[in-house]
């Protein structure tokens, strides 16, 4: 092959027809390309066109993808042009269909690392092949045990860490050639995806124990090894793997669990905003988990910290919580509770009829939450006796049915604003169309760690930080209070997702701002601002080496 199509075949490198009559010269490619040259502002806006003629949302996505394959610029400069529009379709809620289609639809591995269970002393070898030679700074990784809401998707799930990826670059700035998604393909527990002839992954069930505990301590070490400064962001794992391991390696290098820590802190956050809105403390809220798994608890965990820094001792803080999972509410003697369940379970001894407390109604009837957050993959559960019953003991209630992804929401945001007569303070996990009810215009938040993981893995990156600490969790969760103006009637809880890359970079300076300030750096740096400032990339052609 020639350097010319090398070239033109590389996404990190390829300009198309934007490539100048000089740059066409010099790099062996006249000839190669119709006569005219555009500018990336041209090819932008033929590429909209395309993009606005397809028939649904999924074929926009097939469209958009073509193009990242093919040019990440051109790419990363339209989603600019148009992040409102996109974020939905390269993201959650479309996401999710080319997931579920992932065999039917492939044409191309978009650079990422495929790890595969069976082959551990592959894991090096791959991750260098996939990286070809670029300086990785950041890796997101899933083994989409739990995609979403939606279960198991063995190696179709790659297309999440994809996912996260672009919404990175585009929120926060990081520069797309830096990054790398990795799939680990441990099997499949999916008896539909075993069954398919077109399955891309292992046809095999998921393997556990020892053995997948070898491959991810084999990735992560190679991930140290290869990629010093990168950053790890660990993706829809199962419930019994993603705590487990978080805890095993947060203290060995930069990384978290975006399920359990950016949903926890982008949670806080729209608490926070709610609280703004209605003037109330935190110190007086009952918060009601549903759904006490990965993201569940790792709301309980940020919230709990938070009221600890407002004074509480850690005992007086679990107090304000109950957490209901599939066997109703968790009490310390309930069977089959997971680690971080055990921190957040009550005594039968506090009511008089805890064998009742099964269900979410008889739970909210007992407890008068005036919290209420869903992420218990049960579409529909926030029914209208539930929410009228919670409103009827609270001004304010603060609901946040965040299961992901559109068909598993536990409540749709017009409904909640109806409900509650228009009290209801909502946050949704996808976004949401503003509601209207008399006369009043709600903008309802989107609480979706897509909020907060770009500024704070981008903070991270720019510190070099060499661990994330709650400290900075705390600092990055309040970072987005003072961008909603609470006085406007309707106002909405979070920050909207068209002011992303503003508020992203606000958060990155701060997240960055506080690893200098507890030492975590690894490199001198002095000014959290502009190393910030340095680390941006922005969608604009460069000048195109090529040894
Ligand atoms: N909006 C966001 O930013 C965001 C972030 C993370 C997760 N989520 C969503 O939250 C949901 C859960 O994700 P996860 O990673 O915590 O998954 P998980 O599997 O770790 O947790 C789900 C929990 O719900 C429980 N559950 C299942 N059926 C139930 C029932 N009938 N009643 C009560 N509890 C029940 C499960 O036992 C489990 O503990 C998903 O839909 C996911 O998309 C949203
Ligand atoms: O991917 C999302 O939209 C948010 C979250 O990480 C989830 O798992 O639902
Ligand atoms: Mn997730």
């Amino acid at each position: 092959m020639t350097k010319a199509t090398e070239i033109l075949n590389n996404p990190f490198l390829n300009k198309g027809t934007a490539f100048t009559q000089a740059e066409r010269q010099a790099l062996g490619l006249t000839g190669m390309l119709p006569t005219q040259v555009q500018t990336i502002d041209e090819q932008a806006t033929q590429a909209y066109a395309q993009f606005q003629s397809k028939a649904n949302r999924l074929e926009q996505r097939l469209f958009l993808m073509n193009i990242f394959n093919e040019n990440r610029t051109l790419f990363f400069y339209l989603m600019d042009q148009h992040l409102v529009e996109f974020m939905p379709i390269v993201y959650d809620p479309v996401v999710a269909d080319a997931i579920e289609q992932y065999n039917e639809l492939f044409t191309n591995p978009q650079n990422a690392a495929f790890i595969s269970v069976d082959a551990p002393d592959d894991v090096q070898a791959t991750l260098k092949n996939a990286a070809a030679g670029r300086d990785i700074r950041l890796v997101v990784v899933t083994d989409a045990e739990g995609i979403l809401g939606m279960g198991d998707w063995g190696v179709n799930g790659v297309d999440i860490a994809v996912g996260k990826l672009m919404v990175y670059t585009a929120a926060a700035g990081i520069d797309p050639a830096q990054v790398l998604a990795v799939s680990i393909d441990a099997g499949t527990n999916n008896e539909t995806l075993l069954a398919d002839p077109l399955y891309l992954g292992n046809r095999h069930q998921r393997i556990t124990g020892t053995a997948y505990d070898v491959v991810i301590d084999h990735f992560v070490n190679s991930v140290k090894q290869l990629f010093p400064e990168a950053l790890l962001h660990f993706e829809d794992f199962g419930r019994a793997n993603a705590q487990a391991i978080l805890d095993k390696y947060k203290n060995q290098l930069a990384t978290f669990n975006d399920d359990i820590q950016g949903t926890g802190m982008v949670v806080l956050a729209g608490i926070l905003g709610a609280l703004n809105i209605s003037h109330e403390s935190i110190k007086d809220q009952t918060f009601l988990s549903f759904g006490a798994g990965t993201a569940g608890m790792g709301i309980a965990n940020q919230i709990k910290n938070e009221l600890m820094q407002a004074g509480l001792t850690e005992a007086e803080a679990k107090q304000h919580f109950y957490a209901v999972d599939r066997q109703g509410l968790l009490f310390d003697d309930t069977e089959g509770l997971t680690p971080a369940q055990k921190d957040f379970t009550r005594q039968r001894t506090e009511f008089e009829h805890p064998e009742t407390l099964t269900n979410l109604a008889a739970v909210v009837k007992a407890v008068h939450p005036t919290v209420l957050i869903g992420t218990s993959t049960q579409p529909g559960t926030f029914t209208e006796a539930i929410v009228k019953d919670m409103a009827a003991h609270t001004d304010r209630p603060i609901i946040f049915p965040l299961s992901n992804p559109t068909k598993l929401a536990e409540a749709k945001a017009e409904d909640l604003i109806k409900w509650t007569d228009g009290r209801a303070l909502v946050a949704t996990g996808i976004p949401a169309d503003t509601v209207t009810y008399k006369g009043v215009t709600y903008d309802i938040g989107q609480g979706n760690n897509a909020l907060m993981y770009p500024g704070l893995g981008f903070g991270l990156m720019a510190a070099t930080a060499t661990r994330l600490t709650d400290e900075t969790l705390s600092a990055a969760a309040h970072a987005l209070g003072g961008i909603v103006d609470t006085t406007q009637p309707g106002a909405a809880v979070l920050p909207p997702v068209a002011k992303l890359a503003e508020f992203s970079q606000i958060l990155a300076e701060k997240v960055a701002q506080s690893v200098l300030d507890q030492g975590l750096n690894k490199e001198p740096i002095s000014d959290a601002k502009q190393a910030v400032a340095d680390l941006k990339w922005v969608p604009k052609y460069g000048k195109v080496t090529f040894a």
